[in-house]
């Protein structure tokens, strides 16, 4: 299967007494790059943390085609899902291509070297965010932008069958931006990701789920969701939303 059908149901997480996010059902189906938006501190590291098996639920499941993700062998999980996430701490002693390299790692046996195939994933990876030229570099010595394109390379060339992806354009310039984002739509795979940029999320996204002090507020194609009374309650801004006439996208005007 390319494409993985994502359940999350019910999904309560706590830490301590907290409540990072209450009762939270979301879905994904095969295919469908859906966003997750919502004001800083309102849950979607802690949501997208739990589904890519981090944060386990106290109470809910996240199913990936049908089966618990908590209950899945590692390994089996690795090959399906990739994560991209904020916190990686990624700070490898490895050239770019090395790094990338690692995303077959689910794939392969133990010690087994890179076959021609694996060699031909890692150059499209690192082509599709623009980072072929940094193939050689130091990891630890690229910026933090780079940084960023090269550990979704390393998640493209894991193949997952669903990506998670924590505010992948975090530290991206404009162009890279939609190179990215474009890119990340046009897999076969589901894509779960995490977007501050309401236009962008607006642009790329199939439909979007609005999380607001750990719950779902709004969820839906993102000209329904997208409204002056969204953005007035959940983020307290005022805004206009008009469609583009050539994008045929919702286009927010924030009225600061
Ligand atoms: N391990 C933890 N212990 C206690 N509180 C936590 C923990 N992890 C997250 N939180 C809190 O839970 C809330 C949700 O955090 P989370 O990182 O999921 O939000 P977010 O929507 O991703 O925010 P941002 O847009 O700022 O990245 C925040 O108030 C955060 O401070």
């Amino acid at each position: 299967m390319a494409a993985t059908d994502l359940d999350v149901e019910g999904v309560t997480l706590t830490a301590g007494a907290r409540h990072l996010v209450r009762d939270v059902s979301l879905t994904a189906r095969p295919g469908e790059t859906i966003g997750l938006v919502g004001p800083n501190g309102s849950g979607k590291s802690s949501l997208l943390r739990a589904v890519y098996r981090v944060l386990r639920p106290d109470s809910g499941q996240v199913r990936v085609d049908g089966a618990d993700a908590w209950s899945l062998p590692v390994r089996q999980l690795a090959r399906t899902v990739a994560a991209v996430v904020q916190e990686s701490g990624a700070d490898f002693d490895l050239a770019v291509r090395e790094v990338v390299a690692m995303g077959r790692t689910p794939h392969k046996r133990l010690l087994a070297g890179d076959t021609p195939e694996d060699a031909g994933l890692i150059d499209s990876a690192l082509a599709a965010v623009d980072a072929a030229h940094l193939a050689e570099r130091p990891f630890d010595r690229l910026s933090g932008g780079e940084r960023q394109r090269v550990l979704i390379a390393r998640a493209l060339t894991q193949q997952p069958t669903l990506l998670v992806l924590d505010e992948p354009t975090n530290h991206l310039d404009i162009r890279h931006q939609l190179e990215v984002l474009g890119a990340l739509r046009r897999l076969p795979a589901t894509v779960l990701l995490a977007l501050h940029d309401l236009n962008l999320a607006a642009y790329y996204c199939d439909r979007l789920y609005v999380l607001n002090e750990g719950e779902i507020t709004a969820s839906g194609p993102p000209v329904e969701v997208l409204t002056p009374r969204l953005l007035a309650e959940v983020y307290g801004v005022a805004g206009e939303v008009t469609v583009h006439p050539r994008t045929g996208a919702p286009q927010v005007t924030f009225l600061p």
